[in-house]
């Protein structure tokens, strides 16, 4: 991963929220595969292991659950059996982030639209605290899936949050997080919003972090080879995603910092092109220059 400078221009605002879009649950669109899933052996290992469910049963299980989080919403990430890998545990930064929540007192990792949370529990199977991580959904019954998906609701429960990233107040707000958070993980995240709803979304989370040099994050989402924006496939409200290159990506951090008045350390590089099979076509999915960015971003003032 190499550190980045910027230049892509932003693409018009679209402030819309996630919960917006995607109305409708149709299986008939390229990002649901009918097929069972091939479960990944680090998957397969932390059901087994974590949730106590033999092999012979978790594509059944798997396949039960995915079908009633995506009556709920159609996310891709469930379409297309994402939620099933386990990219945060095959990082880099794994062991470090691991060492940091379970050897400091005050620190605290917060997945932000944690879906059906399978990366929080590789870190709680690694032997993290559970008091020192939070799943943060915007959609309840996601948490509920999860806890029926690993087995584990009367443990990791109490950890899985509902709230609402772009929210100061209410209920649904993370207001209570403010300051506290040492580290935030976004996987399919920030491409849910355009150039001007990912800097808003962005400045919210710098918001709830501690106020030091140090604190970080990471993440992954859709990206490309050249920055973008595109309409959402997955959306028939017209709403568009920005896709970033890595410069752009450093770019929208140092626009944040600007806001927030912090400066980021920015990584990001571009993955294998992510193309997918249109089960119903034999087509390819998603033009060829789609790419997923991982990314890691490190408070320096
Ligand atoms: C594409 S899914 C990714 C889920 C998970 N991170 C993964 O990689 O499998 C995006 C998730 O973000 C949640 N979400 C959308 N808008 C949100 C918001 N404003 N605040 C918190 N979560 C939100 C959605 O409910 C959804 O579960």
């Amino acid at each position: 991963m190499s550190s980045t400078t910027t230049s892509a221009a932003p693409a018009a605002s679209n402030n819309a929220s996630s919960s917006e879009i995607i109305p409708g649950s149709s299986k008939d669109v390229p990002w649901y595969n009918a097929t069972a899933p091939n479960i990944s052996a680090p998957m397969r290992e932390l059901l087994l292991n974590y949730s106590h469910i033999p092999v012979d049963s978790q594509v059944e299980h798997a396949v039960a659950i995915r079908e009633k989080a995506y009556a709920i919403h159609p996310y891709p990430c469930l379409g297309l059996w994402a939620f099933l890998r386990l990219h945060l545990q095959a990082s880099p930064l794994f062991g470090s982030i691991v060492e940091e929540l379970k050897t400091k007192p005050d620190a605290l990792f917060v997945d932000i639209g944690t879906g059906l949370g399978q990366e929080i529990r590789s870190l709680i199977a690694a032997g993290v605290p559970v008091n020192r991580v939070r799943g943060v959904e915007l959609e309840p019954q996601f948490n509920e899936l999860g806890c029926e998906l690993f087995r584990d609701g009367e443990v990791v429960g109490p950890c899985l949050l509902v709230g609402d990233i772009l929210l100061d107040e209410g209920e649904q707000s993370l207001a209570h997080l403010r300051g506290k958070v040492s580290i935030f993980h976004a996987a399919s995240f920030f491409h849910l919003w355009d150039w001007e709803g990912q800097i808003n979304v962005a400045c919210r989370m710098v918001d709830l972090m501690q106020p030091r040099v140090g604190v970080r994050m990471l993440g992954r989402q859709i990206g490309s080879i050249k920055a973008q924006a595109k309409v959402h496939e997955t959306n028939k409200n017209g709403q568009t995603m920005w896709k970033h290159d890595p410069d752009s990506f450093a770019k929208m951090w140092v626009e944040v910092g600007a806001k927030t008045k912090t400066k980021w350390d920015v990584k990001a590089e571009l993955g294998k092109p992510y193309v997918k099979l249109d089960e119903r076509t034999g087509q390819w999915w998603h033009d060829p220059d789609t790419r997923t960015i991982i990314w890691s971003i490190v408070r320096v003032e």
